[in-house]
């Protein structure tokens, strides 16, 4: 990696903007209590470490880095509509927000030492890309991510125009895991889900979630999640905020098989828990209206 030249503000020392892979912009985050990494195509964490405990996040080793295409990993955005959208023409996946470059606008060092960095995109930054005929809407969407010993990721989209206007959007994290077929989910217990595999339901979950084959779910709970992991001996707590659905997707053997940026040998080491508003959960913004979504994850030590 080299630096790039002429950051558009002043970074503190533990903040560096480099050229990562496939000559994407990225920002890299060092401090005492954490570090991570950050494109800013997306404004997509695609690291994140506490001090003293293994990556949070998982990134796919096969993922594509090519401007204005997928990261496959970290914590990409879908934004303004989810997986394949509530309309037939809303292509591509997960809409557009994620295949476009953010501006950095902010970075500075909290007072208990960790970091927070802003990054904004308008309509007018993503003129061309795939998707932006099917929204061609204006909007204001500003990402503030701290890193520390907790990872906060918040995505506020303003309406900009002078129009009703609503979206879907999901924060779509995925989580490192030893192997998803040993994990649990707890904290979705009773709470109902729609599957996008098979007969879509409702159903309502029984028991803590273990994964045991594709699964591909809409749960309607404003809830938090948590990842408990024996392979790691951890807890991956999954807060959020603003947010009425939590998805959760694992591809599985053969679908994985057929995902180029994925590939058979790597689904077993993540699972995505994704602080979403979906569906009828979808949001509806008046003209000059902000809504916020965020995510925050912790670890901790032990799965009892
Ligand atoms: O391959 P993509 O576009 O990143 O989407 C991956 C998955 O993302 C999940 O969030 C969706 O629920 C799935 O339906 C989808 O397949």
């Amino acid at each position: 990696m080299s630096d790039v030249a002429n950051p558009s503000i002043d970074l503190p020392p533990a903040v560096t903007l480099v050229e990562g892979a496939g000559g994407l912009p990225m920002l890299r985050v060092d401090t005492d209590n954490a570090s991570a990494e950050i494109s800013l195509q997306g404004a997509q964490a695609l690291s994140w470490a506490p001090t003293g405990h293994e990556p949070v996040l998982w990134t796919s080793p096969r993922s594509r880095f090519e401007r204005s295409v997928a990261i496959r990993g970290g914590i990409p955005p879908s934004f303004p509509w989810f997986a394949a959208g509530r309309e037939p023409e809303m292509r591509p996946s997960h809409g557009f927000a994620r295949l476009a470059e953010f501006t950095l606008v902010g970075a500075e060092e909290e007072s208990d030492g960790a970091m927070t960095l802003t990054l904004r995109l308008t309509d007018t930054d993503v003129t061309g890309l795939p998707g932006t005929d099917v929204w061609p809407h204006p909007f204001e969407l500003t990402a503030t991510i701290t890193v520390g010993p907790t990872l906060y990721v918040a995505f506020t989209v303003t309406n900009s125009g002078d129009r009703v206007r609503s979206y879907e959007d999901a924060l779509h994290a995925y989580v490192a895991v030893a192997d998803v077929r040993d994990v649990r989910i707890a904290g979705l217990e009773g709470v109902p889900y729609l599957s996008k595999i098979g007969d879509p339901g409702p159903y309502s979950q029984h028991g803590e979630l273990t994964l045991t084959g594709k699964t591909d779910r809409v749960y309607g709970t404003s809830s938090a999640a948590t990842v408990v992991d024996p392979g790691l001996d951890r807890r991956v707590h999954v807060g959020k905020n603003g947010s009425a659905s939590t998805v959760v997707w694992n591809p599985w053997s053969a679908a994985a098989a057929e995902m180029p940026d994925l590939g058979e040998e790597h689904w077993t080491t993540m699972v995505c828990v994704e602080a979403a508003n979906v569906l009828h959960d979808g949001v509806v913004l008046s003209p000059g209206e902000s809504h916020t979504t965020t995510v925050y994850f912790a670890v901790e030590h032990g799965t009892g």
